[in-house]
């Protein structure tokens, strides 16, 4: 099956306009004032009307309030939100209810007890997305570039819908599906040339990295099914 992939923090036409010439199931925009991939509601309205119907339009908040979704869902008609904060089941099924709109829960993840608090949230978040715990010091809760041990979704009950997310990129990528076996993966900072600049090129490399990770992985599957017959 053909991995699901999301181009997050998305900030110009070019950008956009690549990301879905690639083949990208998923289009984020970030409304986050500290970061540097922020975008104002009416610019990523603009932006996600060059894609609609040909990606998942996503608005990735952070502990954002019902004025400031209300702005955001009003001017960019997201088909997801991404809550990227602390925010508890119970604020998860508010916002599902109050905007109608799937949500799609970020946990940060370094340790086992960290995966267990995906518990409360199952049958109220519509999809997770796995990403690694910040940095000491850093300002952002999402987007640091950081990856975590993979190996860890080893204890994830298979029926968890999940994207996988947390400094991935083209030279990653493709050893982050063999260990997990992904569906869907999300990168931000990974195909950009700076902060906040997304790379053109490095963009192309991550699809085609993906890509050859699937060849790989059928081969691998279909190599291990011989050896048990
Ligand atoms: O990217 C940001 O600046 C950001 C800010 C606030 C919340 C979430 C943010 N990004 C999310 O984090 C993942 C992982 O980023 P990276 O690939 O490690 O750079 C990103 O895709 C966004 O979903």
């Amino acid at each position: 099956m053909k991995t699901e992939v999301k181009i997050c923090g998305l900030k110009t036409a070019e950008a956009v306009d690549k990301a879905v010439a690639l083949g990208a199931s998923h289009a984020g925009f970030i409304f986050f004032p500290r970061s540097p991939r922020n975008i104002e509601p009416d610019d990523a309205g603009r932006l996600a009307d060059r894609i609609r119907g040909k990606a998942k339009i996503v608005a990735v908040t952070v502990d954002a309030d019902n004025d400031d979704l209300d702005e955001i869902v009003s001017a960019l008609s997201p088909d997801m939100l991404q809550l990227h904060g602390n925010e508890s089941p119970d604020r998860v099924l508010t916002v599902k209810a109050v905007y109608g709109l799937p949500v799609i829960k970020a946990l940060s993840i370094r340790d086992a007890d960290d995966l267990r608090r995906i518990e409360p949230y199952i049958g109220i978040a519509d999809r997770f997305l796995l990403d690694a715990k910040p940095p000491k010091g850093s300002d952002l809760p999402g987007g640091n570039g950081v990856s975590f041990d993979w190996r860890l979704l080893d204890m994830l009950d298979e029926s968890v819908d999940y994207m996988l997310s947390g400094g991935l990129n083209a030279d990653n990528i493709g050893e982050a599906l063999a260990v997990t076996g992904a569906k869907a993966v999300d990168t931000s900072s990974g195909v950009e040339s700076a902060p906040g600049v997304k790379d053109l090129n490095r963009m192309e490399e991550f699809f085609k990295a993906v890509a050859r990770a699937e060849t790989d992985i059928i081969a691998r599957d279909g190599a291990l099914a011989g050896r048990s017959k």
